[in-house]
């Protein structure tokens, strides 16, 4: 785990001191966007762009979720890292699932960094969109790739479906907004707080919004009706990781995910979708997070359980 500064790596763990114990996470910083129209230099074409992706994070989930819903499967191209991340951050060391590099032969992810910038400083992180013409990162940012894939190739064979569509933007982005702050990273600020006071605020801010969250789902069956939107996307990924790591390696242990009728039913609807469940890795989720925070797991075991029942009925069609 670690940074570059000015270009170097350096080994060293989250800064939560700067902020009376709690996790900030720092910004996004590449923010190229594809475009239909040629209004920018990352113009959408087919098996052009590429994807640098963790099986284990929940960021770059997203991206394969909707890269599977939006069937770009042959149109951008994916590397996934080794699932975990150590002294040198993540890296492309094989594994049954995990390949090299096929971009630049890169040992390490931070690499991929110091290619588009030398005197890059801030974290290195998964996803990362890849332009393999210009041989340029467009954007490491989660929330921006699926956008881009949700309308960027649909005149390059994408499968049909609006994820983000015009009449919901602002719903939407409301939702995103503190479905991100309470749940998406308010498990890591629960996970990684270094105080109590930290934990405790964050722990509680989760569990009402799970609580929100359960009871709007159980009358509707996506958080904005009948249609898969891009909300529904982000907070799986999420969920999908809450029962086998965040209950017991974050310390989200009020309530799991299988304690609540509605959202669970939901995790299963979704997962049950089609194209789904081959994006879900539990045991690169599960190395990850268990072997490579070895100041929060330092033993590195991986706990059994839970049992999985993903693929029982879920119920939700008639709703
Ligand atoms: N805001 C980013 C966050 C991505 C992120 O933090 N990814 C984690 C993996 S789950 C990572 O690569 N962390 C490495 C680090 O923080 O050093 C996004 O959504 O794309």
């Amino acid at each position: 785990m670690g940074l570059l500064i000015n270009g170097t790596w350096h080994d060293q763990w989250y800064d939560t001191k700067t902020h009376e114990g709690e996790f900030v996470r720092n910004e996004s910083q590449f923010r190229h966007w594809i475009t239909t129209d040629g209004s920018s230099d990352f113009p959408a074409e087919a098996d052009r762009y590429h994807l640098y992706v963790s099986l284990a994070c929940p960021w770059a989930h997203r991206t394969l979720v909707m890269r599977a819903l939006k069937g770009l499967q042959n149109i951008i191209t994916v590397d996934i890292v080794h699932p975990l991340m150590l002294e040198n951050g993540w890296s492309f060391k094989k594994d049954s699932v995990a390949n090299a590099d096929s971009q630049l032969s890169a040992n390490y992810l931070y690499q991929i960094y110091t290619h588009e910038d030398p005197d890059y400083s801030g974290r290195v992180t998964v996803p990362v969109l890849w332009d393999k013409k210009q041989q340029r990162i467009v954007n490491n940012e989660s929330a921006d790739i699926i956008r881009m894939l949700n309308s960027a190739f649909d005149n390059l064979g994408a499968t049909k479906g609006d994820y983000y569509p015009l009449a919901l933007h602002s719903q939407i982005d409301e939702l995103n907004s503190w479905i991100y702050d309470t749940v998406n990273n308010g498990v890591y600020k629960a996970g990684f707080a270094t105080t109590q006071a930290a934990y405790d605020g964050a722990v509680s801010a989760l569990f009402k919004s799970l609580d929100n969250l359960n009871e709007r789902l159980s009358t509707q069956r996506y958080l904005l009706g009948d249609q898969m939107s891009e909300a529904d996307i982000r907070l799986f990924t999420t969920l999908i990781r809450f029962d086998p790591v965040y209950v017991s390696h974050f310390k989200c242990d009020l309530k799991r995910i299988a304690d609540y009728p509605a959202l669970s039913g939901y995790l299963r609807d979704i997962y049950q979708t089609a194209g789904i469940a081959e994006t879900v890795e539990f045991d690169h989720i599960k190395q990850h997070y268990y072997c490579s925070h070895t100041m929060i797991n330092p033993t590195g075991i991986i706990p059994v359980g839970p049992a999985y029942y993903l693929n029982a009925p879920h119920g939700r069609a008639s709703l």
